[in-house]
């Protein structure tokens, strides 16, 4: 079975919120055939990177980047993964207080090291996610679990 990783940053719920409506939708999406994985930033490690088929990111922008612990889950991941998940689909997620912006370049930068291959377009949220924001972060988990089980990616 193909595996989702999604991971999360933050501190106050913002994009666990956002994850956990791409982690619902991925699932019916799935149907049963996409395994979905969400875990905090700071849990993951090379294994889970390795194991997932497609990664979705969630995290605020704090200071103009992207969340201390998934800027350390590239630190951590990057050169064990050299070579070894070229190519693999990515989405980003990001709830930012009034910008985003600079977290998204980032996360865009240190993905094309890797490579990744982004599935579809960025999500930028500003401030509380509404029910319209908590549809289009569904909208990229759909889009990656159909595309996995597709084997469009
Ligand atoms: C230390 C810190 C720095 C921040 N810097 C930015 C920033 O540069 N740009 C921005 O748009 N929001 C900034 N914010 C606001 C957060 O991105 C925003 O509140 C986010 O939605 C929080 O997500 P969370 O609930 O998942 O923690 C900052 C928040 C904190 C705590």
């Amino acid at each position: 079975m193909k595996q989702l990783l999604i991971l999360w940053a933050g501190q106050t719920g913002r994009n666990l919120q956002l994850a956990r409506a791409a982690a619902a939708a991925a699932s019916e999406a799935g149907e049963g055939e996409i395994d979905v994985r969400l875990l905090p930033a700071q849990q993951a490690g090379i294994d889970d990177l390795l194991a997932c088929h497609g990664l979705i990111v969630a995290t605020p922008e704090n200071f103009g980047y992207m969340a201390g612990t998934l800027k350390d889950f590239f630190d951590r991941t990057f050169y064990p993964a050299q070579g070894r998940v070229e190519g693999l689909p990515y989405a980003i997620l990001i709830c930012a207080g009034n910008d985003g912006s600079g977290a998204r370049v980032a996360i865009e930068r240190i993905a094309r090291g890797y490579p990744l291959t982004p599935a579809c377009e960025p999500l930028i949220v500003h401030g509380e996610p509404d029910q319209a924001a908590l549809e289009r972060a569904a909208e990229v988990g759909a889009t990656l679990a159909l595309g996995l089980s597709l084997g469009l990616f």
